[in-house]
């Protein structure tokens, strides 16, 4: 494919260059949260910055790991995601901030997304709609022992990506807001347990590649226990859910390493 950066052996948006990122990739939205969550790493070091994407590589269990912000919907996750596989990325997990939908998922609590309603346009244009977006097994498994070691309150479940993040809080304001208000009440009735915005897309490229893909969440509020004039606090602090992201990579790297030994047993006989 036709490489538009001005430095050819670097992805055009996300500016790193094979072998400077690892099999593995943490995917935060927010830019912001990159340092951060690389202080969970081996040795980080700052890769690259352009626009929405930021990228530093360090190590966990002596496997490269790269962390990289996708910016906010599909879009500009999609592009992550390929260019980071394009520079030997196969396993992603993505961290980020959700809303509850679920009377149950409180604020702070974490959710594991085993799949995503594709209420964005990113993934359209990737595969006709029938096509489900779903998570990878293994990923979902490591993410929820994650969790679970970690004693989290967290929920596996569905989660909804959309594009309009006010589509989501202020529907009734919106022109087509009605079409939106109908579809949350389905997606509620159907047990859907967040709201966001890049899952859906990454879900559905991870499969176009045949990568590896899984998402967790710190719920920040949910506005349907508000309505409902329940407990509703807004949380902010994405730790937990980052350290169930970072938890669930060291299980997969793990989990990889046994079975290429197994695999390396089996072929020396
Ligand atoms: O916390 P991040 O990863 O940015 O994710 C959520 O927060 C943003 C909206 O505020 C959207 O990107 C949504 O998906
Ligand atoms: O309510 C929320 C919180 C975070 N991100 C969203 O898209 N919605």
């Amino acid at each position: 494919m036709k490489n538009y950066s001005e430095d050819a052996n670097r992805q055009y948006h996300i500016q790193t260059a094979e072998g400077e990122v690892g099999r593995y990739v943490i995917l935060p939205g927010d830019p912001g949260r990159c340092e951060k969550i690389a202080q969970y790493l081996d040795h980080p070091v700052k890769i690259a910055e352009n626009r929405e994407f930021v990228t530093y590589t360090g190590e966990l269990c002596g496997e490269k790991v790269s962390v990289t912000s996708t910016g906010i919907g599909g879009p500009s996750a999609a592009i992550a995601m390929e260019e980071l596989y394009r520079c030997g990325a196969d396993t992603f997990i993505r961290i980020g901030t959700c809303g509850g939908i679920q009377p149950e998922v409180k604020s702070g609590d974490v959710v594991v997304a085993t799949g995503a309603v594709r209420m964005e346009g990113t993934s359209k244009e990737y595969a006709p709609i029938e096509y489900p977006a779903v998570a990878d097994l293994n990923v979902i498994n490591a993410l929820a022992d994650a969790a679970e070691e970690m004693g989290a309150d967290y929920h596996t479940g569905v989660v909804q990506s959309k594009d309009a993040f006010y589509g989501q809080h202020e529907p009734e304001k919106l022109p087509a807001g009605y079409e939106l208000i109908r579809k949350w009440e389905a997606w509620k009735m159907l047990g859907c347990l967040a709201s966001e915005m890049e899952t859906a897309a990454l879900f559905i490229v991870a499969s176009h590649l045949r990568a590896r893909a899984g998402a967790c969440f710190l719920v920040m509020a949910n506005q349907e226990r508000e309505k409902a004039g329940l407990w509703n606090p807004v949380a902010h602090d994405t730790d937990l859910a980052v350290r169930v992201a970072v938890n669930a990579v060291r299980r997969l790297i793990q989990d990889d390493h046994r079975k290429a030994g197994k695999k390396e047993h089996d072929e020396n006989g």
